[in-house]
């Protein structure tokens, strides 16, 4: 929680304006934050200086893993955060690839579990970082990359989060995620949880334990109407200390993943958390 309210603090502190054109909203901004997150010790990375909404940020990764590309999919799991982006955003409503109402196109898990390849056919990245972690291998390259710019025309936004790289050391799983682009107020609230889960999730669908989960954000920012709420109302308020995760045992494959799981899967032990704050949302 320190890491979160210290890169805040260093927007508020040190940030530069940055006029963002596609939102037509300034931005404050600093470039590089390194968050880390201990799986093994099970520090949940919730925020407690408000309340969140951690099991919308678990439903919204499950529909990345499950390749969902309609906003409508990421409703019936528990999540209205890709309604926006889908359906009020100028740019993607003209576009001709948005196939109808809650078409998100080509974006994140569409990428991650159905990347077009220029000779035909598709490439399952996640089936292929799962079945070779399973047999205790990595080569080095178990990468799964939602960022494709030979179709960034096809999708509702290009990828924040947009790598994701494993690592067996031993009989331990690490994780490194990459994000070009942090909303800190809304989207990285979503995003910790995010990380954090994905490598507890691949770990013991894999067989492994886990270890620490390393988020590498490049462009971090606080939107001009949330800057007010982040330095005057949350920046103030005192954390909590970490909750922790239970993840229902009985998922043991990419396969339960897929199918079955719901948030009933997910439960947080020892929350508190302070009000909730209503950050405005940029589309
Ligand atoms: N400007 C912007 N920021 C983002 O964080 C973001 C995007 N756009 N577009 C794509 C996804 C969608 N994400 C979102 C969208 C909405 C919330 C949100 O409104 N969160 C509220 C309430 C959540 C709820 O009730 O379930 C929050 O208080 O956290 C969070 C992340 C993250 N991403
Ligand atoms: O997982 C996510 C998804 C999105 N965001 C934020 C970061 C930006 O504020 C916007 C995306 O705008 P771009 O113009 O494409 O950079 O969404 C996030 O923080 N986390």
């Amino acid at each position: 929680m320190n890491q979160y309210l210290e890169l805040c603090q260093r927007i508020v502190d040190e940030g530069v304006w940055v006029t963002n054109e596609r939102t037509g909203k300034r931005c404050l901004t600093v470039i590089n934050a390194d968050l880390e997150y201990d799986v093994a010790g099970n520090a949940f990375p919730l925020i407690t200086t408000r309340k969140s909404y951690w099991k919308a940020a678990i439903a919204e990764f499950l529909g990345y893993i499950r390749g969902y590309d309609s906003a409508a999919d990421f409703r019936a799991l528990g999540c209205k955060t890709w309604d926006a982006n889908a359906n009020l955003n100028e740019a993607w409503l003209q576009n001709p690839h948005r196939k109808g109402e809650d078409d998100m196109g080509r974006v994140y898990g569409v990428q991650g579990r159905s990347w077009a390849k220029p000779d035909g056919g598709h490439v399952d990245q996640l089936r292929k970082v799962v079945d070779n972690l399973s047999r205790g291998v990595d080569d080095r390259g178990e990468i799964i990359s939602f960022y494709n710019p030979g179709e960034f025309h096809m999708g509702c936004l290009r990828p924040c989060m947009h790598t994701h790289n494993f690592s067996l050391l031993g009989d331990t799983l690490h994780l490194t995620s990459y994000q070009r682009s942090c909303d800190v107020p809304l989207g990285l609230n979503f995003n910790q949880v995010q990380v954090f889960t994905f490598l507890a999730l691949m770990a013991q669908i894999t067989g492994h334990k886990a270890g620490k989960a390393y988020h590498k954000i490049v462009n971090a920012h606080i939107y001009e109407d949330q800057l007010e709420l982040m330095r005057d109302v949350q920046l103030k308020r005192e954390p909590f200390d970490a909750p922790e995760l239970e993840i229902n045992p009985a998922i043991k494959s990419l396969e339960d993943l897929e199918t079955w799981v719901t948030l009933d899967d997910f439960k947080v032990h020892n929350y508190q958390h302070h009000d909730p704050i209503a950050y405005p949302f940029s589309v």
